[in-house]
């Protein structure tokens, strides 16, 4: 077989090695809808606010630039670490300074966006003095699972929208503080196999993948839902000596198996994405979890609230499923920093009703 036969052998094998297509999910074609005609579709049928198309394309096409960095990031150099750390005091990687400014450069161009709130800066980027009724305010993961660039595992970015209901005061950065239930969408991206574009606007769950040539996100993975019940859990299990007792009582339960107090077997992920974790957990069902541990209690936990545990929540409960800290629903917390960190246990409802008893028992003693 030479690479002549491979190249000419027809579109679908132009490029990469010949194999024998086995039963798949069958190839989608152009009448799949993209993210523009879907997004018109729900301000027509669900009352979506067409002013937030522009602001939802410009974020669509920094996930469509970022997962390009980082598939071309050895090409380009940008694979390694940038040199500075950012307000968590993480070693930033140049990935996440690239896709930050990614992500500022195309979202600033609505002039409804009156703040942007990042992972990977400190202060609020506040785009207009006077923000009022009708604005938005952008929280944003730039690139979520850093840690994984080196080693060619799924990274991915996140993203969260809310609309101003009053005038807030620009030159305070607690302005923002609002908390996840205000939010009117929400979404992600997960940069691996393809390029997956995940969006709740209030009104369930639809996955796009990105078309390779059309450059297009469309509809792969229509009205998403998690089943109640799971046998997947994914938590950093490193982590054990420092958990509370009730995410050990949780864990130990699980490894106990069929014979133990869950009665049922229970297999294990972790891939230090959350895109990817929650994701997979949108696919076949699951919990994530990272809780507040020895480790980390002293900043809140490990993941922020504002641009990683709001949005991935919104998702997961418009799917079906339930977010909480262990004690209460995330999107009720009440923000009291932009950068604040707290205590996530996402996914089917079974496991997360377990989780929540098992913290209220602690708790009561
Ligand atoms: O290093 P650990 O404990 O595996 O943590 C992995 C977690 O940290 C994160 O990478 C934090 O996100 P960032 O990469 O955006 O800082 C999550 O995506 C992931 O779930
Ligand atoms: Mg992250
Ligand atoms: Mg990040």
């Amino acid at each position: 077989m030479s690479r002549d036969d491979v190249i000419c052998s027809g579109p679908r094998y132009a490029i990469g090695f010949w194999s024998t297509p086995t039963e798949s999910a069958p190839a989608l074609d152009d009448k799949a809808l993209t993210l523009r005609e879907t997004l018109l579709n729900a301000c027509r049928s669900d009352g979506l606010d067409p002013d937030l198309l522009p602001l939802l394309e410009d974020i669509a096409t920094s996930c469509r630039v970022v997962s390009h960095l980082v598939q071309s990031g050895a090409f380009t150099g940008s694979l390694g670490a940038a040199g500075s750390t950012n307000v968590q005091g993480e070693a930033q990687q140049q990935l996440d300074v690239l896709a930050n400014d990614v992500f500022v450069r195309h979202c600033s161009s609505s002039d409804r966006v009156a703040a942007l709130v990042s992972e990977e800066v400190e202060e609020v980027y506040w785009l207009k003095d006077n923000p009022g009724p009708g604005d938005y305010i952008v929280y944003f993961d730039p690139l979520d699972g850093s840690s994984n660039l080196a080693i060619n595992m799924c990274v991915g970015s996140i993203f969260s929208v809310v609309r101003l209901d009053r005038e807030i005061d620009a030159s305070d950065d607690r302005s923002v503080l609002l908390p996840g239930s205000s939010q009117i969408c929400a979404g992600y991206s997960v940069y691996g196999p393809s390029t997956s574009f995940v969006l709740t606007t209030g009104n369930g769950v639809t996955g796009f993948t990105h078309q390779p040539g059309t450059g297009e996100f469309r509809v792969t993975h229509p009205d998403m839902k998690i089943g109640d019940t799971a046998s997947e859990f994914a938590v950093n299990a490193s982590r054990y000596a420092m958990w509370d007792a009730p995410l050990r009582r949780y864990f130990d339960e699980c490894l106990a198996g069929q014979s133990g107090p869950r009665g049922q077997r229970y297999n294990m992920r972790w891939v230090a994405s959350m895109v990817s974790e929650v994701h997979r957990i949108l696919t076949r069902g699951g919990v994530f979890i990272y809780p507040c541990d020895e480790g980390n209690r002293e900043q809140g936990g490990k993941l922020r609230l504002m641009y990683e545990a709001n949005p991935m929540s919104f998702i997961i409960e418009q799917a079906g499923g339930r977010a909480s800290t262990g004690l209460e629903r995330i999107l009720d917390v009440v923000p009291t920093s932009h950068h604040q960190r707290v205590a996530v246990f996402l996914g089917s409802k079974s496991e997360v009703d377990v989780l929540e008893q098992y913290h209220r028992e602690a708790q009561q003693g």
